[in-house]
This record gives C-alpha cells, structure tokens and sequence, in this order.
C-alpha cells in the first residue's frame, strides 16, 4: 500500500505504507542512531513528531517490549528507508510493522531520507504529515498549514498517580515528565528507594514524601510549556539535592534564571561527543533534544556549565555555584548506549550523600506510607 509524506515546505514524498492505515501530522525530526529503533520509537521524548532514521535498514530485529522505554509509543510517525518485515531475533515478539499498526501510527518506507535529512538540516524541522490515504495534495496541504503542534505533551505522557519502586538506599522522588523507563532502572540498579510522581506535584508534596534527593526526568515540548515546574524546582532548590536530565536540565536552568531556545535540527542519536570542561575529557553520549540552554542567559546567574556539544559548542551541562544541584543535556541512562555517562547517577548519590552529613535530618515522616498508600490505591481502582 501507498504512503505520503507532506512537508509544510511543500515536498511530497511518495513511499510504501508499513504501519498502520491512517493520517498523522507532526514535527518531522532525525535520528542518526544505527541501533535502537524500539528504544527511540518509544521514548516519549518525542511525543507528536514524526521520526526519521537516517540509518538505512530498520526493523530487522523485530520488536520486544522489554526493550520499551515506556509503556505505549507516543511518536506521530516512523519513516525510514526500508523496513525489514520479518524480523532475524529469537526475542522478538513482533515486527516493528505490527507494532506501529497496534498503535495506530503510520510508517512510511522507500522513500529517500537521506534527502530528507539533509533538507531538515538545510531549513530546521518542520511540520510534515503522513498519510496512506489518497486525498488530494492540495488538501493534505491545507490540512497541514491550518495545523499547530501540540504544546501539552507532558500532560500526555506523565504518569497520573504515584507509584513506588522501594529500595533501601536514598529515596528519590523522580518527577515524572515523560521519563524514559531507563532513568528509573539506574536508580533501583542502585539500590534507591525510588517514588514516581506526575508533572504537576507541588514543592508542598514534594517535601511530605520526605526524600533525600530529586531526580527531575528528560521529557517532551518546550520547557517554556511547563511553568509549574519551574516554580517547584525553584522552591526545592538548596533545600534538596537535585539531578536533571534533558528536559530537566532546561527546566533547571529557567528556575536559576537562565532561558532555552529552539535549536535549528535539535541532537537525536547515539554518538554526540560531550566535553566535560573541568577535564577535557570527551564523552560519546546519546541525545534527544530540540531547545537548549542559551548560552548568553548563563551570566548573572548561579550556574556554571560544566559540559558542551563538540560538534555545536551547545550547553550540555550545568551545576549550580552554591546548592547540591546540577544537570545534563544529554542521556546518562544511556537507552540504547553509550554507557559512558551512567556515573553521574553515582555523582549524585554522592553528592546526596555529602548534603546530608552536611544537613541531619529530621526522621522520615510517618505520613509518607499512608500518603502513598492512598494513592496506590486510588491508582488501582
Ligand atoms: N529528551 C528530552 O527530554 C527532550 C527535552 C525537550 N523536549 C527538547 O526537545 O529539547
């Protein structure tokens, strides 16, 4: 079956149909990973874009749901330039058609994403839609400039209750923004007594779950769409020790007072390579991002930043000059790798440690397992 993809700018590409039969409209971005298709397609990261690998075969070890990095795939759209439908891999459950078909996304192959990359790079992402119907171009072009991009992805992909992953080690409230499943894996590897809670918990909240450090997650959209949460991180800061990834370093930095933009083509893959600047060392990591944080909002501020991009010389990441908080642009949980930076999961339980000796605490409040208590059950009616 056919499949078109639409660009805002007018290209028309006319590929085969693998996903499901359907019309879908959306940020149309690039991901230069060779591997780890399953991992981006369900990062939710990308809620309401429409995906391209530039890799040339996808598909070609199927699907297995342990690979997830959330429980559904949020994206808007799969393009690639052959899907591979039967699947050579004794852990997949289904081919990467089926699943998009389970969801009701569409897919496109056969179709030239080398030019498609190149054209994103050339003018920035845009607005594309896909279809597998046959409508008439110019209503399909209509359709997508009488169209806007989404601005409440989080909502979306937060989760909507408390849940809890109990550990004995530090407990960690990681705020859930559309985290990868990835970041809640390190903290239990850890030993971590980690509790989930939705976008929208207050500082209030926060404090009553008593927790030693905050793990602030990677998430979709704009940073400027979730004012909310740059208020708690603001009112949390100093007091707690907190760690932001992605979507949470930029949330970080409005809250110290910095501002992120919108990058021309973002960073999507898996070998960005990271100058950590106290070292010089060089880190290959694994990105998912359209805004940054714009370098000249740092001064006269209380952040320094610690890493850059090599190839953009972008903020990668930041600490602050005086309270236990510090951030990263890129992905230390790493899914699919590079494991190079899954340390910093360590520096801060370090640096959680040091807060505490620092600052004894008052004993955990009783409250917190009837709080939670509540909500696990609420969660299950
Ligand atoms: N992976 C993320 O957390 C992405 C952050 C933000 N949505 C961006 O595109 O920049």
């Amino acid at each position: 079956m056919q499949a078109r993809l639409l660009l805002e700018d007018g290209t028309l590409f006319t590929g085969l149909s693998f996903g499901a039969e359907a019309q879908m409209m959306g940020e149309v971005v690039f991901n230069t990973g060779i591997t780890g298709y399953q991992e981006v397609l369900s990062d939710p990261s990308y809620c309401g874009q429409i995906v391209t690998m530039t890799y040339p075969l996808i598909g070609n070890y199927g699907i297995t749901r342990d690979d997830f990095e959330a429980i559904r795939p949020y994206i808007h759209g799969f393009v690639v330039r052959r899907h591979e439908p039967v699947p050579s891999n004794w852990r997949a459950q289904y081919s990467l058609g089926q699943l998009l078909q389970e969801y009701g996304i569409p897919g496109i192959s056969d179709i030239d994403t080398r030019m498609l990359t190149r054209k994103l790079r050339h003018f920035g992402t845009m607005r594309g839609l896909i279809t597998t119907g046959n409508e008439r171009v110019e209503e399909l072009a209509e359709r997508l400039n009488l169209s806007t991009l989404m601005t409440d992805q989080v909502a979306r992909t937060s989760t909507k209750h408390v849940f809890a992953s109990p550990g004995n080690r530090e407990r960690i409230v990681l705020v859930d923004f559309g985290a990868k499943s990835g970041i809640l894996r390190e903290l239990t590897q850890r030993g971590c007594d980690v509790v989930v809670v939705p976008h929208d918990t207050t500082a209030d909240e926060i404090r009553r779950l008593a927790p030693d450090g905050i793990q602030l997650s990677n998430g979709p959209g704009d940073p400027k769409d979730v004012p909310h949460a740059v208020k708690m991180i603001t009112e949390l800061l100093g007091e707690i020790p907190i760690f932001g990834i992605c979507l949470g370093h930029q949330l970080f930095a409005l809250a110290c007072g910095a501002d992120t933009g919108k990058l021309k083509f973002g960073h999507r893959g898996g070998n960005h390579p990271v100058k950590e600047l106290a070292t010089n060392r060089c880190y290959i990591t694994s990105q998912n991002h359209g805004y940054t944080v714009v370098e000249s909002s740092i001064e006269g501020t209380p952040l320094e930043v610690t890493h850059i991009n090599n190839n953009d010389k972008t903020i990668e990441g930041l600490k602050h000059n005086q309270y236990p908080a510090f951030s990263v642009q890129y992905h230390p949980e790493a899914a699919p790798g590079p494991f190079d930076s899954s340390y910093l999961f360590d520096e801060f339980l370090e640096m959680i440690r040091t807060h505490k000796q620092n600052n004894p605490q008052k004993p955990r409040q009783a409250v917190l397992s009837e709080t939670l208590k509540g909500e696990l059950q609420y969660a299950q009616k």
